[in-house]
């Protein structure tokens, strides 16, 4: 997929709206219990009831890892079900991976070919080489994490770092690396004040945004400090929508809680002229 395509899904659907498949077996309806595979069940249904209203997909792999050869098993079931019946949507491998060059190159293999994700969340502490294996592949793009949703993002990446903050120098050093335009990056949504300094470095790469709902970050803000003239934005809620309702009318109650979102991002986009 090309960043053009997603802002013409983006304009299309008048939505900017990721939804994070973080299914945790553990939490699903009892009626899903009888299906061969419910997390699947779960996911499919999810899908089904919202695809109209986001551009992009995220499961969290370590929803599915938990799981062995099971989870793994859902995993592929649900990338293959969405490139084979909503083959425009984005989609997002949220794996948080980054190692030695060699090792990152079999990550990328595993993410890109053998399940075919368009995108692939990684950790830029190990520097270039661990980062460039991910961005020799055409068509897919790597989604650094610059500055992270959880509290513990205070203890390394505001820190100084020469004239400016760590996670600055991370979005400005990537731009050297090869295939800068490969490259989209985390900010999460309970930082929206940090926005206006992560667009003097990134004006116009896509961020993605989680932490809105469950984490208490405020989309409003999030598109006043970051939505550029391409939109750049992908706003993901996980729990807030999959887990709306954790009763049989799951899918219907998921349905409601992206239309609450994308309803919001349709009026940002009509105010923004886009
Ligand atoms: O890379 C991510 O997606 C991510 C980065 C970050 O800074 N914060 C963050 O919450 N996430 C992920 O985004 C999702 C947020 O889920 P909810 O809080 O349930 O909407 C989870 O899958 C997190 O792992």
């Amino acid at each position: 997929m090309s960043t053009e395509h997603l802002l013409a899904q983006i304009l299309a659907k008048r939505s900017f709206l990721c939804i994070g498949l973080d299914t945790d077996p553990q939490q699903l309806p009892a009626g899903l219990q009888g299906e061969e595979d419910p997390v699947f069940a779960f996911n499919k249904a999810v899908i089904d009831a919202t695809h109209h209203l986001c551009v992009a997909y995220k499961p969290n792999t370590a929803f599915y890892e938990a799981g062995g050869s099971r989870g793994w098993a859902s995993l592929e079931r649900t990338i293959a079900y969405l490139n084979t019946h909503y083959p425009d949507h984005f989609t997002i491998a949220d794996a948080k991976r980054g190692d030695i060059g060699n090792t990152s190159g079999r990550y990328a293999r595993a993410f890109f070919e053998g399940m075919d994700f368009d995108a692939l969340t990684v950790a830029p502490y190990m520097g270039r080489d661990s980062v460039e294996p991910f961005l020799a592949f055409e068509g897919r793009f790597v989604i650094l994490l610059a500055l992270t949703s959880n509290p513990g993002a205070f203890d390394f990446q505001t820190l100084p770092c020469g004239t400016e903050e760590l996670c600055l120098r991370v979005l400005r050093q990537s731009r050297e690396y090869s295939h800068p335009e490969r490259l989209m990056y985390v900010v999460g949504a309970t930082k929206a004040s940090y926005l206006s300094k992560v667009r003097e470095v990134v004006p116009d790469a896509f961020l993605l945004i989680p932490g809105v709902g469950a984490q208490g970050g405020s989309l409003e803000e999030v598109c006043r400090y970051g939505m550029t003239d391409g939109v750049g934005l992908l706003v993901n809620s996980s729990r807030g929508i999959i887990y709306a309702s954790q009763g049989e009318d799951f899918a219907a109650a998921a349905t409601k809680a992206a239309a609450t979102l994308q309803m919001e991002m349709a009026a940002i986009l009509k105010a923004a002229g886009l």
